[in-house]
């Protein structure tokens, strides 16, 4: 038990098998994050599996149901460091139904050209996003140098 608050966040792709394309999310609230670009998801509840979660927000502020992928590797088991209280775990995914709309949370949602790091990282993300968002790209860009998005794929 480490008394961290657990987040998950979904890096939804457009294929898992061949990914081009990342959608983003823009935050509108609190104060301190709208307008921030984030990955869709949320806090885990307790008692509930960190995938439940993930598809659980997913439904709720998107309205999609998505096939989980691979996990992005963080340096713990926890996840991604967000603030001293908090960490966050990212699966890709991909849509099995549903067209994403920003229903909750967001008011905008943006698929982003995962070829163009440049745009991607342009993005005002979270500030606590960009390593994460780093680790994505070499992921996706380590992915398509072997061949395709395999690896992604669980
Ligand atoms: N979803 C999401 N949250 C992020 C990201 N980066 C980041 O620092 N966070 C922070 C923002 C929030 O403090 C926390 C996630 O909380 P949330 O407000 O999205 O969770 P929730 O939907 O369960 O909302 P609530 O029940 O607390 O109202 O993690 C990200 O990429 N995605």
């Amino acid at each position: 038990m480490t008394g961290l608050i657990n987040v998950v966040g979904g890096a939804v792709v457009d294929s898992l098998a061949e990914p081009g394309k990342l959608l983003v999310a823009r935050r509108t609230a609190p104060p301190q994050f709208a307008g921030m670009w984030e990955f869709p998801g949320g806090k885990v509840e307790p008692g509930e599996a960190a995938e439940d979660a993930l598809h659980r927000e997913l439904r709720e502020e998107l309205g999609v149901q998505v096939r989980l992928g691979a996990e992005l590797p963080a340096a713990t088991a926890a996840g991604w460091p967000l603030n001293e209280k908090a960490a966050m775990r990212v699966w890709f995914a991909e849509l099995e139904d549903g067209e994403p709309l920003p229903l909750e949370d967001h008011d905008e949602l943006r698929w982003l050209d995962l070829r163009n790091s440049e745009d991607v990282l342009g993005l005002p993300w979270i500030p606590a996003d960009f390593p994460i968002v780093e680790a994505l790209l070499a992921a996706v860009h380590a992915a398509r140098l072997r061949g395709g998005g395999a690896e992604l794929i669980r």
